[in-house]
């Protein structure tokens, strides 16, 4: 399927909105060169009348055009405004269509192949090529299926009254419905290309600046970094005054037809009118409906570049959403039954891209209810358990089960109902602690959110800020200490109270009392049916656990219980 097949698909919903749209523009623009046709008719008459005294005012109707001027200025006021109305509706509900459907199909490919993907590249790909593809629509569609329902009434209307002058009309229309802009539009194809090349990069690069604009200040590498971006915009606006001019001269050339044309039916009309078959008020009527039907045609040099953006934003998008996730969805899914033990059997993992194995003939056994401690050396294999785990990535040896059913055949969704996480590198979100508390759950009470951060050890802290729970926590939890910002993780993970959780380093940053008090406030909240499996370099917290794992070289060994 091309690009525009599929967005043809996401538009199916919203199909009968953008009839009406189109249906609402159409009717303007005839309204439009009613209004000048008309117009044209009636300064004739007008002119007829004073001219020819009594006679030839009863000779001719003046009031009939008078009339009809009116009901298309009143027409065409009413279009207008209704058609900004509902195009701009449908263009709204595509874009979000566009975005939601993007969103969905990132999902199974989170994280592992979006962490291959640079993070302002996704944003632009998400904020501005989606919007560019909304406006496929609106700026693209619309113009040209306008343009090609207009141009062919004002083309039969000319026609019935000079088959000359709506040869001349046709031809001039097709010129520059067609050929001019198309030329346009192809000879600025690769600056086009290069325009949201250049910004693709410019995005992602100001995104990782941005980010490490500290470090870039301690390395005194700010003037460099100034330099880079400037470089950039200086290329994109080379190529962005390409396709301007480009625009502006298709545009002048459309003006410039479209006058000549109008001129060129005058004539033609007038020698009718000197050979008797065509009345005086017919003259400016051609004249004026001539230049009206140009109106339609104006906006198709835009519309042509437009479709080259649309273009490039769709197959940059399609691109990434079409990206295999790296864990297939399970053919038939299996929901894990009690008791939510994790068995893995020679288990053997490799990261994809990676030359050697992250685990291999792994063996464990963790059932429900215990407290398991993981040590072992960085690099050992530890968080590669956890990317199992929560099936961000699959192993290629063995089998691993988890709660009675494989591995295999559960989906990250089920997994994440079962499982909660405490990573090392956790996100806080930007807003409150009740925010960040409630994206853990979102129908939590105050007295829950209450008992989670006094199990957390973060309760005094909050309850002595004057905003209490709705205290600010900044952007990944800046205007909370390293120390304050885990726990709140923990106390998201103690809201959600799933059957498993997982804590990495819990206590890393806090004091020995405050970790002391953690750790005896965490394991007396949970249920006994709560397995824990921490993830620690501490000996103390790793003695508080029922059992240790040594996890070394890709392989879990048991040691026993901590001295
Ligand atoms: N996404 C990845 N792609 C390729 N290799 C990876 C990836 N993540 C981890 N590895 C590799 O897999 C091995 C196990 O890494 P893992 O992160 O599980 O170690 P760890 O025991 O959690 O270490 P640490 O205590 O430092 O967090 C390491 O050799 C590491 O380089």
């Amino acid at each position: 399927m091309t690009q525009f097949s599929r967005l043809a698909v996401l538009m199916r919903p919203i199909r009968r909105e953008m009839l009406m749209g189109l249906a609402l523009a159409v009717l303007a623009s005839l309204a439009n060169f009613g209004l000048l046709f008309l117009s044209g008719w009636l300064l004739a008459a007008a002119a007829v009348a004073g001219l020819g005294g009594i006679v030839a005012q009863n000779a001719f109707n003046i009031f009939l055009p008078a009339v009809g001027v009116r009901f298309f200025a009143t027409v065409r006021i009413l279009a207008r405004y209704l058609e900004r109305v509902v195009t701009h509706d449908a263009t709204l509900r595509f874009i979000g269509r566009v975005r939601a459907w993007s969103f969905e199909s990132l999902i199974p490919q989170a994280p592992a192949v979006l962490a291959r993907q640079r993070s302002g590249d996704m944003l632009f790909r998400f904020v501005s090529d989606t919007d560019r593809m909304g406006q496929f629509y609106l700026e693209v569609m619309l113009p040209f299926a306008v343009a090609a329902i207009c141009c062919a009434a004002y083309v039969v209307v000319t026609g019935l009254f000079s088959v000359s002058a709506a040869l001349v009309l046709a031809t001039s229309l097709l010129l520059c419905g067609t050929i001019i802009p198309l030329i346009a539009a192809k000879l600025s194809a690769c600056a086009t290309a290069q325009i949201s090349l250049q910004q693709d990069i410019m995005h992602a690069d100001l995104t990782e600046i941005l980010q490490g604009m500290g470090e870039f200040m301690f390395l005194g590498a700010a003037g460099s970094v100034q330099e880079h971006i400037a470089r950039q915009q200086t290329n994109i606006r080379v190529c962005r005054q390409k396709v301007l001019l480009l625009e502006g001269g298709a545009r002048f050339l459309i003006t410039l037809i479209g006058t000549l044309s109008a001129v060129a039916m005058l004539a033609l009309a007038t020698h009718a009118y000197h050979a008797g078959t065509l009345s005086a008020a017919c003259l400016p009527m051609l004249a004026l409906g001539g230049l009206a039907a140009f109106d339609v045609v104006g906006p198709l040099p835009a519309a042509w570049q437009l479709l080259g953006h649309v273009r490039v934003a769709a197959q940059r998008v399609f691109a990434v959403c079409d990206q295999p996730p790296c864990v297939p969805l399970p053919a038939v899914t299996a929901s894990p039954v009690q008791p939510l033990d994790l068995c893995f059997c020679n288990l053997g993992m490799r990261y994809p891209e990676a030359n050697y194995w992250a685990l291999r003939h792994a063996n464990l056994l963790i059932r429900q209810g215990e407290h398991v401690a993981l040590v072992g050396p960085s690099g050992a294999g530890k968080s590669t358990l956890i990317n199992l785990l929560f099936r961000f990535y699959d192993y290629q040896e063995g089998t691993a089960s988890f709660g009675n059913v494989d591995l295999k055949n559960v989906d990250a969704d089920t997994m994440s109902q079962h499982v909660g996480i405490v990573a090392q590198d956790f996100h806080l979100f930007l807003g409150s602690i009740r925010r960040n508390l409630m994206i853990a759950r979102s129908n939590a009470t105050e007295d829950e959110m209450w008992r989670a951060l006094k199990i957390a050890q973060l309760a005094e802290f909050v309850r002595a800020e004057p905003a209490g729970l709705d205290t600010l926590v900044g952007e990944e939890g800046i205007c909370l200490s390293g120390g304050q910002a885990r726990r709140l993780a923990i106390a998201q993970v103690v809201l959600r109270a799933p059957a498993w959780i997982i804590l990495d380093e819990p206590t890393e940053g806090l004091d020995a009392q405050t970790e002391q008090d953690l750790m005896a406030a965490l394991l007396a909240a949970l249920p006994p049916q709560a397995t824990i499996m921490c993830i620690t370099h501490n000996r103390k917290v790793a003695g508080l656990m029922d059992r240790i794992v040594r996890v070394a070289e890709g392989r879990f060994y048991e040691v026993g219980r901590a001295p």
